[in-house]
């Protein structure tokens, strides 16, 4: 039986500690770290992430605002809301909430961001910095995903880490961070996408798998090695009977890969939670080296 990686319990230990620097900052007179979220559009599931990192700022002492447009928003309405908090000197960091409608152009907007407010890291000189192993906002789900395999002292060192889905937020930038230098990273990485062949031929070798497709227990216990770490990125809303009406299920078929993997982290409760939390450390990061802030 797998070591469960508990999510939601490391992410209250981080929060804690960003709470604890923040009250610090206060105690020197010091106004808290500002972030701002902006969401576009009805989507569910985008409301209930932004509602969720507007709770977890009060939880760690932020001061946070919910910035709201409707879905029939104007790329330049947009650009314009972006122009005004990269010149705030009241807002030290920003996140536009993705995916955005098809009349706007993702990556139009996220180049506008000024990359020291960039605290999702998407912006393509943080990208680049990250690439490099330069000092820099690090995307907060694979950062969060590095921070749950150090807290687990999970050995990633030699080790062939195969990942599932090549996205600009998830399966990109992890296939960078796991092949750098630095703990937790130094792994052979191989990066599968939606024309790999026989995924199951690399899956079964690997030491590590990560999967971040968004299809609904794709993973199968048979697909991996004995032993292996599995880290399931993937959240899929299925509709249910239950009060919510729906329930969450992950990429990673969890009941038959527990008997196998090593160790496992569970949808909900794994790595969506410290995504959050690394949201959080990085608005703190560029409080502390903002300009305005010395
Ligand atoms: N601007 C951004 N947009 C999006 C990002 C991002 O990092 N920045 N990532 C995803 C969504 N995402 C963050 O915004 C995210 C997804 C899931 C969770 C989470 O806490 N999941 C919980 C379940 C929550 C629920 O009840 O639905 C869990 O897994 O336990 C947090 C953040 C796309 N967009």
């Amino acid at each position: 039986m797998a070591q469960i990686l508990d999510g939601l319990k490391i992410s209250k230990e981080i929060k804690t500690e960003i709470r604890y620097d923040v009250e610090k900052i206060v105690e020197g007179k010091r106004r808290p770290p500002h972030l701002v979220a902006i969401l576009v559009g009805q989507n569910g599931a985008s409301i209930a992430y932004v509602n969720n990192k507007i709770k977890d700022c009060r939880e760690v002492g932020f001061k946070s605002s919910l910035v709201k447009f409707p879905s029939t928003v104007s790329e330049a309405e947009l650009l314009e809301k972006i122009n005004e908090l990269n010149l705030s000197k009241d807002v030290d960091g920003f996140i536009v909430q993705l995916p955005l409608p098809p009349q706007i152009d993702q990556e139009k907007i996220i180049m506008a961001i000024d990359p020291r407010k960039d605290v999702d890291g998407f912006h393509p000189e943080n990208f680049g910095k990250m690439a490099l192993e330069m000092d820099t906002f690090l995307p907060a789900t694979p950062f969060g995903i590095l921070t749950l395999l150090e807290r687990y002292q999970i050995d990633t060192k030699g080790k062939h880490c195969v990942i599932i889905g090549r996205s600009r937020i998830v399966g990109k930038p992890m296939s960078i961070l796991m092949g750098r230098k630095d703990f937790p990273g130094n792994s052979t990485v191989t990066l599968t996408h939606s024309y790999t062949p026989h995924i199951e031929e690399f899956t079964k070798n690997a030491d590590i798998v990560i999967t971040a497709l968004g299809d609904p227990n794709f993973l199968k216990g048979d697909m991996i090695k004995q032993g292996a770490i599995v880290i399931d990125v993937g959240i899929t809303r299925i509709e249910d009977q239950s009060d919510k009406g729906y329930k969450l299920v992950g990429d990673v078929d969890f009941e038959s890969c527990k008997e196998i993997a090593g160790a496992i982290t569970p949808v909900p409760g794994g790595v969506g939670p410290m995504t959050r939390a690394m949201l959080m450390k990085n608005t703190l990061l560029a409080y502390k080296t903002s300009v305005y802030n010395d």
